[in-house]
């Protein structure tokens, strides 16, 4: 497939040290395929996480791509990568010449609904190393995106939308947590994709 931005150059219309936010950054062409080719393809089995010391079915689905050396341990669970997917590595390759910045996988999240959710955490897992940049790429349904200071009172809050990119870097997982609220009227899915460099593993 052909992976067609939406503008040329990156209108960084928030440009703020620890976040970055790039509206439409996908054309919307480009969007319908990828939700097309992911929805059919990935597959996505039900996960389970840890949480409060209880072991619950994952209110979201997700899969793992990367380079082959690439686990991840998350929410308590050790994922071995899938090998790249061709759309997911023009994206990566595309991110890349962007930021300037590696990418060894990606992580894709499928929210069904306005029920699935993802609570309030950081990306802090040891293999993404001090201070990760991460990359997220929103397709389909517009979800309510929240960040909070873990130390102070501020709380950012983003409507992703489809195409919209969104990065975290620097020292933005030590400063806030980030969570996706449900969305409860909501009937139609998102997918999320993050990519992140795993420095070891
Ligand atoms: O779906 C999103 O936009 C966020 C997902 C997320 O925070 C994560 O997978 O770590
Ligand atoms: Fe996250």
């Amino acid at each position: 497939m052909k992976i067609v931005r939406q503008t040329q150059k990156v209108v960084r219309l928030e440009q703020h040290r620890w976040f970055g936010y790039h509206p439409k950054w996908l054309a919307k062409s480009t969007c319908e395929q990828l939700i097309n080719e992911l929805a059919d393809a990935v597959q996505w089995p039900e996960s389970h996480i840890h949480m409060f010391g209880r072991r619950i079915a994952e209110p979201r689905r997700s899969a793992w791509f990367g380079d082959p050396h690439c686990s991840y341990t998350y929410s308590g669970q050790l994922r071995q990568p899938q090998a790249w997917r061709t759309e997911l590595f023009q994206l990566k390759i595309l991110l890349e010449s962007e930021l300037n910045h590696n990418f060894n996988s990606v992580l894709v999240n499928c929210y069904r609904d306005g029920q699935d959710y993802m609570g309030w955490h950081r990306d802090n897992e040891k293999e993404l190393g001090q201070n990760p940049l991460i990359a997220s790429i929103s397709l389909g349904a517009s979800r309510r995106f929240l960040l909070r200071e873990r130390r102070g009172e501020q709380q950012f809050e983003f409507l992703l939308g489809s195409g919209d990119l969104l990065v975290m870097r620097a020292e933005s997982q030590e400063i806030c947590e980030h969570s996706l609220p449900k969305m409860r009227a909501l009937q139609q899915a998102r997918i999320n994709l993050t990519f992140r460099q795993i420095k070891q593993s």
